[in-house]
């Protein structure tokens, strides 16, 4: 479990997080969702111990990082995956980490197998491909068997493949009870991901909802076709809805599908399509986050 507790990181005259307070559950993908400078990264270098923070708490299983004594079996991150020494080969890299920690060399084999990097342990990182980074950066999150895991940004730089399989080793990890915190500044990404999102605007928690809630919270609309389209936009708009009306088709906003489908059969009223329509996620994503976003040009959308 991560808990973080009014956490407030100061860079000079910058406020990068600002009284930031949010629990993260173990056996679920989290979404840490914000656009560009929203202080996703800081708090999760917070948690991680590399930032200290101007007030406040991050706490991994109810401590500080500083105060974990054995921190790789509690909690692994991916937060810059080309801060490998590109001489080492990866076996390399991973044995050295797994011997300062106390851990086999028979788990550095089995994680290497786990991201895929079996065949090119031995090849030096130097000439991996991003997506390779990536994975000997999950590797050594991995190693120790930690049950709490951060990552910023994973699927960057990724080819599709890379990233289907960055999606599938984060679900498979919250399947077996672990607590996955990822960062995103992509709503789809987080649709396709995450179970339960926090979503961040300059440094501070705009929303905390369950996936499936935030896509009911942006129902837009209905459409409606019907071979009697003026009948039914009449029965409709004499209900409360409003309705706008283009040939056999009906836009129709206050009722639900379940509410328009009886009143058509109640009129006798043949329906040919009822769809509900949502604000595409990433429409939804802006409407949380509009006022938030720092680059905005001035005078843009006032
Ligand atoms: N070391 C630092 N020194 C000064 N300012 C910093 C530092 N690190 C972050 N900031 C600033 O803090 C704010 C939050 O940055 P942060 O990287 O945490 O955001 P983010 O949500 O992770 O965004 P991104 O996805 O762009 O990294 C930004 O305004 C950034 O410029």
């Amino acid at each position: 479990m991560i808990e973080v507790r009014e956490l407030t990181k100061r860079y000079g005259r910058v406020t990068a997080v600002d009284g930031l307070s949010f629990t993260v559950r173990p056996g679920r993908v989290t979404g840490f969702l914000g656009p560009n400078g929203a202080g996703k990264s800081t708090t999760m270098r917070a948690i991680m111990g590399l930032d200290l923070p101007t007030s406040g708490e991050a706490l991994v299983n109810g401590r500080r990082y500083q105060a974990i004594e054995r921190p790789l079996h509690e909690v692994g991150a991916l937060l810059d995956a080309s801060a490998v020494h590109g001489g080492r080969t990866a076996f390399d890299h991973l044995d050295w980490l797994a011997r300062s920690n106390g851990i086999g060399r028979a788990r550095v084999l089995e994680v290497l197998d786990r991201v895929g990097l079996g065949s090119a342990a031995r090849r030096r990182v130097g000439g991996y491909s991003l997506g390779m980074r990536q994975r000997l950066g999950v590797a050594a999150a991995i190693l120790g068997d930690p049950a709490v895991l951060l990552f910023d940004e994973p699927v960057n730089g990724l080819d599709p493949e890379g990233i289907r399989w960055i999606r599938e080793l984060m679900r498979a990890l919250a399947a077996e009870g672990r607590t996955v915190l990822v960062s995103s500044h992509l709503m789809s990404e987080m649709a396709l991901t995450a179970d339960h999102v926090l979503v961040v605007g300059r440094g501070r928690l705009i929303a905390e909802t369950s996936m499936a809630d935030l896509s009911a919270q942006f129902k837009r609309d209905v459409l409606v076709r019907s071979p009697r389209p003026t009948a039914l936009a009449a029965a409709l708009t004499t209900a409360g809805a409003a309705v706008a009306q283009m040939a056999d088709e009906l836009v129709v906003a206050g009722l639900d599908v379940a509410e328009i489908g009886d009143l058509a059969f109640a009129h006798g009223v043949p329906v040919h399509e009822l769809t509900p329509r949502s604000a595409s996620l990433e429409e939804a994503f802006l409407q949380l986050t509009g006022e938030t976003v720092d680059y905005r040009a001035e005078g843009a959308n006032r």
